[in-house]
């Protein structure tokens, strides 16, 4: 599998938050993002997944353009996951539990041992399945949303800060849980986006810059 961002530029109210961005991610690597706030690695990682228009530029995957019926396919290999997870209505086994309703993850089966399993390796048990996703604290939420993009098994796993409200011992197994999972298919790829430089080092083997994805050609 590969991604591969050409020249992206997105714009509010004319102005340009970033221009000229490009980027490669190949199967198997495994990528930290970083820059200062507001520097637009959010929206670089949602445009990665497609959940973000872009002003300029375009994605590939696996060298095409994705668009109409490759959309589902996409969905199901790339899969973005937020720093802090929307409202949803239901317990943390409904959250988990729905994408295998989509057209997206038509092909995979929701089995809750397995969720069960990943909830245990972030220091929780049975009861969190049971809590209702809106009453979860921030670190709760991102260990929901964490072992709700692993169960969906994606080819290329896009997180944006995605341990930023856990604590010292849960972010440490958190990941550990992504580097264990992505040791067990050599095709499954990172892009990881953290403010912590230490934590950038750790879980990547390319640190990127964000101002220095910007060509000025
Ligand atoms: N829908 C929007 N309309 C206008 N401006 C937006 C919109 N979405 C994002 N921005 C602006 O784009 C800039 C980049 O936002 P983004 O969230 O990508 O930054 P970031 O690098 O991830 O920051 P942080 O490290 O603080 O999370 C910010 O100034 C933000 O306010």
């Amino acid at each position: 599998m590969s991604l591969i961002a050409h020249n992206l530029g997105i714009a509010f109210d004319g102005t340009w938050i970033f221009r000229n961005v490009s980027l490669t991610v190949e199967s198997g690597n495994r990528v930290a993002l970083v820059g200062p706030s507001g520097s637009g690695k959010s929206l670089l990682l949602k445009s990665l997944a497609m959940l973000q228009s872009v002003d300029e530029g375009y994605v590939e995957w696996q060298r095409e353009k994705i668009s109409g019926s490759r959309v589902p396919g996409f969905r199901g290999e790339v899969m973005y996951v937020p720093q802090r997870s929307a409202d949803s209505d239901g317990t943390v086994e409904d959250f988990l539990s729905t994408p295998f309703s989509f057209a997206a993850h038509a092909d995979k089966t929701f089995d809750r041992s397995v969720a069960l399993k990943q909830i245990q390796q972030l220091g929780r048990g049975d009861k969190f399945l049971a809590k209702s996703q809106r009453e979860l604290s921030g670190g709760e939420r991102q260990i929901a949303a964490i072992v709700r993009a692993l169960i969906l098994a994606p080819s290329l796993l896009l997180l944006d800060e995605p341990t930023s409200a856990m604590d010292g011992e849960t972010a440490a197994a958190a990941e550990a849980l992504i580097d264990a999972w992505c040791d067990g298919e050599p095709s499954r790829s990172t892009v990881w986006v953290t403010h912590d430089r230490q934590q950038a080092q750790r879980v990547s083997e390319r640190v990127v810059e964000m101002n220095q994805l910007e060509s000025t050609t």
